[in-house]
């Protein structure tokens, strides 16, 4: 990649105009959320057995940051895909979010839960979807879709603002069910990896 002829102060001032625009979205986007959706995932987590979380790409990195922070609670969660991961049952529930709703292994993993009666959360910018369709309660983040090239909901490129915004979402989760658990963190800090 070539870098263009512009000044170190141009840049610097580039990348914190963008970060400033990232936080204005996110924030906006806070204001049109509906948490009483966000609000029925934390009963559907107490009453599961066992969570498992499936998403795709950098959604996935969000959720991974999630499950690790669930199993920090003492949860028993199990990320879909690594090779541990048991086979989901009755009573289990799976979280999947997918921006588009229409990520085929998503929409698939949605289809055996529901086939086994496990429950599904759906968290995606689409109210009805392939992935919907398969879900018991779906939380609606109305972020940009990753192929309006339009850019008509946010500035930045394809999924950018859903991604960020379903770190900041489950990690504002992670904090409820925290203070209502009201585990010191240094018990949390047990569970923590101790080898890494
Ligand atoms: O990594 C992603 C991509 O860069 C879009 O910004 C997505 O997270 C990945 O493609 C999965 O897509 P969705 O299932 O629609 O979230």
């Amino acid at each position: 990649m070539e870098i263009k002829n512009i000044s170190e102060q141009q840049i610097a001032n580039d990348i914190r105009a963008n970060l400033e625009m990232i936080l204005v979205e996110n924030t906006w986007l806070l204001k049109q959320m509906d948490f009483n959706e966000v609000a029925a995932l934390v009963n559907y987590i107490g009453a599961a057995n066992h969570i498992f979380i499936i998403a795709a790409g950098r959604s996935g990195f969000a959720m991974r940051s999630a499950a690790m922070r669930l199993m920090h609670l003492g949860l028993k969660v199990y990320f879909v895909g690594e090779t541990t991961t048991p086979a989901i049952i009755k009573g289990d529930l799976l979280i999947a979010a997918s921006g588009s709703g229409t990520t085929s292994t998503i929409v698939k993993a949605a289809q055996k839960a529901k086939e086994v009666n496990a429950m599904v959360v759906a968290i995606s910018t689409q109210g009805r979807s392939l992935l919907s369709d398969f879900s018991d309660h779906l939380i609606l983040i109305p972020a940009a879709g990753k192929q309006d090239f339009e850019r008509n909901r946010s500035g930045q490129y394809a999924g950018s603002l859903f991604e960020q915004f379903l770190l900041l979402l489950m990690d504002s989760v992670f904090q409820s069910l925290w203070k209502v658990e009201g585990i010191p963190a240094a018990e949390l800090w047990e569970r923590h990896a101790n080898l890494e």
